[in-house]
C-alpha cells in the first residue's frame, strides 16, 4: 500500500534488473534458533530501503546474510545483474557500516579508510585518490590527519562511512548506524546519507528500530516479524516532498509514520499470536 502517491524520488532509472533476490531464506543458528524463516526479499537497484522490525525479529541476520557474512540454511539469494566471485557474491560490490564504527584507534582517519584498499593490496600512495573523494563525500576532507580519539560520535560514524564507500559498492548495507548518537546528531546523518544516496545512485539497505528514521529516509520500508523471522509487509513510499526539515514537519510525514507504526504493531501482535 503506497503511502502517498506522487512520484517516485531520484534513482529510478537504473531498476532494471533486481540488485540482489532473496527467496525463501531461512536461517537455523547451531543454537536452534530459527532467526530466518521463509523470507524473501527483492531489491531494485538504486532502492533505500529500510529494514524495521522488533528486536530478535532478524533484520541483522538478513542483512549480514546479503554481505556473505553468514550461510543460510535453505532457500536461494541471486545477484542478478552482477558478476559472482566463487563466494557467490558480488566482487567487491558490497560496503557495509555497523553499529559501531570500529575504527582502529592506532591509525589516523586516512588509514582507516585506507583498510578495505589495503587489503586488495593498493598502497596508500595509490589510494590516496580514491581515499580523499570517500572522506569528501562525508564531510571529512579536512580530518585525514586526525585520530578516532579525536573525534566526535558522529565524525566515527562518517568515516566509517568513508570506509564502507571507498571501494564504490553497488550496495550499502546499513545496520542501526545511528542508534547510539545523540538526536541532533542522527538527524544529520540522515540527512547527509539521503544526500550521498542521491549523488551515487547507490543502494541502501538501512537496518533500525525507528519509525521516525525509516519514514524519513526511505523509499521503502520492509517490516518484519519475529518467532521466526521474516517479512509482514512492504511498504513503498513516495513523495514529491524534499527529504529535510520541512519534511519532518509535514503531514506527509505525519501519515507516513502513522501508517509504518500500525504496520509495526500488527508484526508485533502476529509474532505474539505465534507464540
Ligand atoms: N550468532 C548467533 N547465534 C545464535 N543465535 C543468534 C546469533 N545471532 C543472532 N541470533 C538470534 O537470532 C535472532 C535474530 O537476531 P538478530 O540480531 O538478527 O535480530 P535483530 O532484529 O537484528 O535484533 P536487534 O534489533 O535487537 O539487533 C535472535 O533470536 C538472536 O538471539
Amino acid at each position: 500500500m503506497p503511502l502517498a502517491s506522487v512520484q517516485i524520488p531520484a534513482n529510478t532509472d537504473a531498476r532494471k534488473r533486481p540488485l540482489v533476490s532473496m527467496q525463501s531464506v531461512s536461517k537455523v543458528f547451531s543454537s536452534g534458533t530459527v532467526a530466518l524463516s521463509g523470507m524473501s526479499l527483492t531489491v531494485e537497484s538504486g532502492e533505500f530501503i529500510s529494514l524495521l522490525g522488533p528486536s530478535g525479529c532478524g533484520k541483522s541476520t538478513a542483512l549480514r546474510i546479503i554481505a556473505g557474512l553468514g550461510d543460510i540454511s535453505s532457500g536461494t539469494i541471486d545477484w542478478p545483474s552482477s558478476r559472482i566471485n566463487s563466494r557467490g557474491l558480488p566482487e567487491g560490490d558490497i560496503g557495509f557500516v555497523f553499529q559501531e564504527p570500529t575504527l582502529m584507534p592506532w591509525k589516523n582517519v586516512f588509514g582507516n579508510v585506507h583498510l578495505p584498499l589495503k587489503l586488495r593490496g593498493m598502497s596508500k600512495a595509490a589510494a590516496r585518490e580514491e581515499i580523499m573523494r570517500a572522506l569528501t563525500t562525508v564531510g571529512l576532507q579536512d580530518f585525514a590527519e586526525a585520530y578516532p580519539r579525536e573525534l566526535s560520535g558522529g565524525m566515527k560514524m562518517r568515516v566509517s562511512i568513508a570506509r564502507a564507500l571507498v571501494t564504490k559498492p553497488k550496495l550499502l548495507l546499513m545496520d542501526e548506524p545511528f542508534a547510539a548518537l545523540d538526536e541532533i546528531t542522527r538527524q544529520k546523518l540522515n540527512d547527509d546519507v539521503l544526500r550521498l544516496w542521491k549523488a551515487t545512485g547507490i543502494t541502501v539497505i538501512f537496518v533500525t528500530h525507528s519509525v521516525f528514521e525509516s519514514a524519513y529516509l526511505s523509499n521503502r520500508i520492509v517490516v518484519m516479524k519475529a518467532r521466526p523471522g521474516r517479512v509482514h509487509a512492504d511498504l513503498p513510499l513516495v513523495t514529491s516532498l524534499e527529504r529535510d526539515a520541512y519534511y519532518r514537519a509535514s503531514e506527509e510525514y505525519r501519515q507516513a509514520c502513522e501508517t509504518v507504526s500500525r504496520s509495526l504493531i500488527g508484526a508485533i501482535n502476529a509474532a505474539k499470536e505465534n507464540t
